[in-house]
C-alpha cells in the first residue's frame, strides 16, 4: 500500500512538472532554431542520444529545428589514417583537392548519418543533406590560400521549408557547390550562420566544447557586444576555432537573426536549458545590443 502511495506521488509530481512546463514550452512555438553541432560537442552514443531527444522534443512543442553539423575532429582522424597533413588558418582548414574529397566523405557520410539515425531512433523524422543539395548553398572561394574553402554567397532555403511542412528535421553537412560544379568545404559555423540568416532564424545555437566565450581571465562572458568581440579578437583572447564562431554571430545578427548563443553542447540538455529555462547557458549575442 505504501509503495503504491509513493508511486502515485511520483506520477502526480510528473504531471505537475508537465503542467508547469506549458508556458515555457510555448515560448518558442512556431520559431525557427538553427543548431550548429560542432565535432567537439558530439560525445559518446549516450550524449548523442540525449542531444537527439532534445531536438525531437523541441519539434514536438512547435519549433522548426535545423541541425548544421561540424566534424573537424572526425576529418582529422581520417586524414591522419590516410597520412595527409592538414593545417588551419584562423580556424579554417587549408583544403586542397585531395582533402576536400575526404572532408565530403566524412561529413556527408559517417557524421551526417550518425546524427540522422540518432534523431530517428528518438522518434523524430530527420533527413540528411548537404549544402550541395537543392541549391541550398552556392559558394565562392573564400581565399586562394585556403584552397577549396567556400563562403556561401547564395542560400536558397526553400528545401528547408518543404521539410518543415512535412515535420521533418533537416540535418545539414557544411559543404557547398561552386558555380562550376566544384565542391567547397565550409566551416560549420559559417554554414550555420548563412542558413540561420537565410531563414531569419529566431535563435542560432553554436554548440561547442567550452561553456562560452571567455575573457582574458578565463571567465565566461554571459553577454557580449560587437565591440567586446572585436577587442577580444584584437588582443588574441578570442582565437582559433572561436574566431569563426564570433564572426558568424556578428554576421548573423547583422543579417536578421534575433539572437546567437555560444554554449557547451556536452552539458546535459544544453539546448533545452538555453531555450526553456530562465537559467540560460553560454554567451549570448543579441540584436538589441547591436543597436546601442
Ligand atoms: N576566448 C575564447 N573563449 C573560449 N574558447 C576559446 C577562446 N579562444 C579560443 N577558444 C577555443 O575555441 C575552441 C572552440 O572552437 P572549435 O575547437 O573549433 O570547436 P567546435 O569543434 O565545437 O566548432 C575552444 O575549445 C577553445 O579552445
Ligand atoms: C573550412 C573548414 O575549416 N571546414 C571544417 C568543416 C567541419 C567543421 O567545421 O567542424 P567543427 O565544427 O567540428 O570544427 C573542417 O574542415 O574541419
Amino acid at each position: 500500500m505504501k509503495k503504491q502511495d509513493a508511486m502515485n506521488r511520483d506520477w502526480i509530481a510528473t504531471a505537475r512538472t508537465l503542467s508547469h512546463a506549458l508556458p515555457l514550452l510555448q515560448r518558442y512555438g512556431g520559431a525557427t532554431v538553427v543548431v550548429k553541432f560542432g565535432g567537439h560537442a558530439m560525445g559518446d552514443d549516450d550524449e548523442m542520444d540525449s542531444f537527439a531527444r532534445d531536438i525531437v522534443l523541441m519539434q514536438q512543442v512547435g519549433v522548426n529545428p535545423v541541425i548544421v553539423h561540424g566534424g573537424g575532429p572526425m576529418i582529422n582522424q581520417m586524414l591522419e589514417r590516410l597520412g595527409v597533413k592538414s593545417d588551419f588558418v584562423d580556424g579554417k582548414r587549408v583544403t586542397d583537392a585531395a582533402t576536400v574529397e575526404v572532408v565530403e566523405m566524412v561529413l556527408s557520410g559517417r557524421v551526417n548519418k550518425r546524427i540522422v539515425q540518432a534523431i530517428n531512433d528518438q522518434g523524430g523524422k530527420a533527413v540528411g543533406l548537404s549544402g550541395k543539395d537543392a541549391g541550398l548553398m552556392v559558394c565562392e572561394q573564400t581565399n586562394p590560400t585556403l584552397g577549396f574553402v567556400g563562403t556561401p554567397t547564395q542560400v536558397d532555403p526553400s528545401v528547408l521549408h518543404t521539410l518543415f511542412a512535412a515535420d521533418t528535421i533537416p540535418v545539414i553537412a557544411p559543404l557547398g557547390a561552386g558555380r562550376k560544379g566544384e565542391t567547397y568545404n565550409i566551416n560549420g559555423d559559417t554554414a550555420a550562420g548563412a542558413i540561420a540568416t537565410a531563414l531569419k532564424a529566431d535563435r542560432l545555437l553554436l554548440l561547442t566544447d567550452v561553456a562560452g566565450v571567455k575573457d582574458a581571465g578565463g571567465e565566461v562572458l554571459t553577454e557580449l557586444t560587437p565591440d567586446q568581440i572585436r577587442k577580444l579578437t584584437d588582443e588574441g583572447v578570442i582565437a582559433g576555432g572561436m574566431i569563426p564562431k564570433t564572426e558568424t554571430a556578428l554576421a548573423a545578427i547583422d543579417g536578421g537573426v534575433r539572437g546567437v548563443v555560444i554554449l557547451d553542447g556536452r552539458a546535459p540538455n544544453a539546448c533545452l536549458l538555453e531555450l526553456y529555462t530562465d537559467h540560460g547557458a553560454g554567451s549570448l549575442i543579441r540584436a538589441e545590443r547591436l543597436a546601442t
